[in-house]
């Protein structure tokens, strides 16, 4: 793979520069590295869409969005925006690609390029994709004379049919090392801190394995429901949205052995080692919901959106267990839990360990490891010490790595920050590879097979600010989690008072 870094004078186009995730995500993206120094001035960025806009238009919509921590943001942002043109064109004619590559042979030759570096970034749908991908190989490739880097988003199809399909006609025109796969959960701040917690501390390596870990939890929560885009979400469904990709990603590198190198294919090829051991997912013990209106009457069921079909059964809410069948992890439950519209937004890791089952200590606490990857990044690792005081009594405290208290002045970069960086320095460590995505669809087909079929049940109701469907707490504790009375845990602080109430 070419890690050859696209540093001067990169042309970066963004397809579907009319777009939501173009305003919100990828321009912010590239104006956040150009704050911080990490895309050069000589950049140039154009935006591609249908939509007929003028530059000046283009760059009028994008400012809101952009995140300014100096008293230089207005230069800043002017210094940015002047990077950035814009080509209205269909996506189905080669007019607009042609257009495009000469407007890049021009730039490359005015500053003596010898070797043409292209970031073409498809914030597009599925539907318009393989149309895109074709006429950019076709119009806009500068064959032997450069190095060109796709992003492409999720999804990746919508099972393994469609991603299956989506390759056939991908491989025979753009290359793996061509092709880079955005899941934008591998560049968050405490994902991207997996390998480095997991492999460069050997504390861990005794205990992180099925003879100390009992169960596993990747939960994903979101305060909010799908807010009327109810229509978009109805054919995708929980499941799909965040759980075959998203927590997917998560849990390979919470699980996986550690790679022979740093090497990105030996990352993947752990990755892709892992997902092969996780066994055939049985749709029956998947707890699946819905929500509901919540209980105040102020917030809609999933139903009431107007764009949604009265009778629909799409899940917003699922907790599957999954069990991978190898020598570390075999008989450890892991539990992936996802929902629209619940009590709280938060994704988390929490790993639950054996109690200490006799002797002395026999009643304390469970240890559990908690990974937070947002909101305000931390790990904390619960433990049971002595009461401090004349009293020989014991309570639960925590070993806690809280980014906000232990880091000042750190820039923390945005997922698609850290993300397009890498794709400029060539790096595949963070991306998805297609045998990745061969294997988590295989995974999950079946079961989007069962849940959207015409015998599909319908899902559990649980109501919006809830914690999900009722029979969570029993879905949890029947796959190995053991929730224990939390009185006489208090953070950050704990007094005399609360420990009271224990002892
Ligand atoms: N660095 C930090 O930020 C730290 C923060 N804390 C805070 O202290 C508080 C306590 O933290 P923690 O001990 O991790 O516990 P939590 O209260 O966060 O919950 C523990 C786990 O139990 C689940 N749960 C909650 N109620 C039940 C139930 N009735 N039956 C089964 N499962 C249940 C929760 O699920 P669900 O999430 O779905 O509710 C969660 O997975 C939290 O607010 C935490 O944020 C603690 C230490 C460090
Ligand atoms: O891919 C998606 O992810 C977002 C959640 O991303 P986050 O970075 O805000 O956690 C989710 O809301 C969306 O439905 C899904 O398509």
């Amino acid at each position: 793979m070419s890690n050859v870094e696209f540093k001067e004078n990169t042309a970066i186009v963004v397809f579907g520069a009319s777009g939501d995730l173009a305003k919100k995500k990828t321009f912010p993206a590239l104006f956040g590295l150009f704050r911080e120094g990490y895309l050069s001035k000589t950049t140039k960025i154009i935006g591609y869409a249908r939509s007929k806009m003028t530059d000046e238009e283009l760059r009028t919509r994008l400012i809101p969005f952009f995140k300014t921590t100096t008293e230089q943001s207005k230069t800043l942002v002017a210094d940015f925006l002047q990077l950035v043109t814009y080509v209205s064109a269909p996506y189905d004619q080669p007019e607009g690609y042609q257009k495009l590559n000469s407007i890049i042979e021009k730039f490359d030759a005015e500053r003596n390029v010898t070797e043409s570096h292209r970031l073409y970034y498809l914030a597009l749908p599925p539907s318009v994709f393989i149309t895109v991908a074709s006429n950019l190989k076709k119009y806009a490739h500068p064959g032997d004379k450069g190095l060109v880097r796709l992003i492409v988003e999720k999804p990746f199809g919508r099972d393994l049919k469609t991603s299956r399909e989506l390759q056939r006609q991908l491989a025979p025109i753009w290359t793996e090392e061509e092709l880079y796969r955005i899941d934008h959960y591998l560049g968050k701040e405490m994902v991207k801190n997996m390998l480095p917690f997991r492999f460069a501390n050997n504390f861990l390596a005794a205990c992180w394995n099925n003879n100390f870990v009992t169960s596993v939890q990747i939960a994903f929560k979101e305060q909010f429901g799908t807010e009327g885009r109810g229509g978009y979400f109805d054919s995708i469904g929980i499941i799909r949205d965040v759980m075959q990709n998203h927590l997917l990603q998560v849990l390979t590198l919470l699980l996986m052995e550690r790679p022979r190198s740093a090497d990105p294919e030996a990352v993947r090829d752990e990755k892709v080692r892992l997902l092969k051991c996780i066994k055939e997912l049985d749709p029956k013990k998947v707890l699946l919901g819905q929500y509901t209106q919540s209980e105040d009457g102020t917030k809609p069921g999933y139903l009431d959106d107007a764009t949604v079909d009265p009778k629909s059964k799409c899940v917003t809410f699922a907790a599957m267990c999954l069990e991978v069948d190898n020598e570390r992890w075999e008989g450890v439950p892991i539990i992936l839990r996802a929902g629209k519209a619940l009590n709280a937004s938060k994704v988390e890791i929490r790993v639950q360990f054996k109690g200490t089952t006799n002797g002395m200590y026999s009643e304390v606490s469970r240890n559990e490891l908690v990974i937070r990857v947002q909101p305000d990044e931390a790990m904390y690792l619960k433990m049971n010490t002595k009461v401090p005081g004349i009293k020989n009594e014991t309570t639960t405290t925590e070993l806690d790595l809280s980014y906000k208290d232990r880091y000042k002045n750190f820039y923390i970069p945005e997922a698609y920050e850290s993300l397009i960086r890498d794709c400029l320095h060539g790096d595949h460590s963070n991306f998805v590879r297609d045998d990745e995505l061969e294997v988590s669809w295989k995974l999950f087909t079946p079961l989007l097979n069962f849940v959207e079929g015409d015998d599909a049940p319908m899902p559990l109701p649980y109501a919006y600010g809830s914690r999900g469907p009722n029979g969570l707490n029993q879905y949890l504790a029947n796959n190995g989690y053991v929730y224990e009375n939390h009185s006489s845990y208090s953070w950050p602080i704990t007094t005399p008072d609360v420990l009271s109430s224990k002892i």
